[in-house]
């Protein structure tokens, strides 16, 4: 399995945003380094899904980035993305292994360590780990875990840690610190006034 990149950008198809506009700013600034993770919203069709997923795997392509699929693994097969990223509300990470095969990337939700080893034990190759710190992106989520929290995680698994939930170019440092691999990010690139400075402030917080 190639190595995973370190800026996960997550798509923002919430009215009024444009996500294709976002990265293509993106991309050409992090390239391999960018993970994308095509994710609509619950009422969005899995046509709407497809069509996203497919154009963001082509513009993936050329700059040699991932595109990953969130929640819906059939649209991820579809398009021939690299994985999918599955957490409580979706399908089981064993269920997600068997479906997307043993050489996806398949990316599962952790909050805690227990639930952080069970999820690698059924074939999770890396944990987004979180919210940890408070964000309006996302409504219903606990409160968050802060780099303490990831760092309990980190210290319970061997598969990459992406830290998520309000995360910006400021707080990096404290969650690469807790020894998360790397971050996603929805607000902090997608409602930023430049998306491609934004990503840059963030591969430069991560070291990349
Ligand atoms: C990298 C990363 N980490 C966590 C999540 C959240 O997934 P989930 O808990 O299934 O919530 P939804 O994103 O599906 O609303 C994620 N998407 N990516
Ligand atoms: C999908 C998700 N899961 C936990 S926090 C979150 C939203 C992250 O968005 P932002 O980076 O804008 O806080
Ligand atoms: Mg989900």
């Amino acid at each position: 399995m190639p190595s995973l990149g370190r800026l996960h950008l997550i798509t923002d198809t919430r009215p009024g945003r444009n996500p294709l506009a976002v990265l293509r700013a993106a991309l050409p600034v992090a390239r391999a380094e960018l993970v994308v993770q095509v994710r609509v919203t619950d009422d969005a069709t899995d046509r709407e899904a497809y069509d996203l997923a497919r154009r963001t795997v082509a513009l993936c392509a050329r700059y040699g980035a991932t595109c990953l699929v969130n929640d819906r693994l059939h649209v991820a097969l579809a398009v021939g993305a690299a994985g999918g990223h599955v957490g409580a509300d979706d399908l089981p990470v064993g269920a997600a292994r068997r479906v997307l095969g043993s050489t996806a990337v398949l990316g599962a939700t952790a909050r805690e360590p227990d639930g952080a080893v069970e999820a690698v034990a059924a074939g999770a190759s890396y944990l987004g780990v979180g919210p940890c710190h408070a964000t309006s992106t996302k409504s219903g989520l606990p409160a968050p875990i802060g780099p303490a929290g990831v760092r309990a995680v980190v210290e319970a698994v061997d598969v990459p840690v992406i830290a998520i939930g309000g995360v910006t170019a400021a707080t990096v440092p404290a969650l690469r610190a807790a020894g998360a691999y790397g971050v996603a990010v929805i607000g902090a690139v997608s409602g930023a006034a430049d998306p491609a400075r934004a990503t840059a402030e963030l591969l430069g917080a991560l070291g990349c």
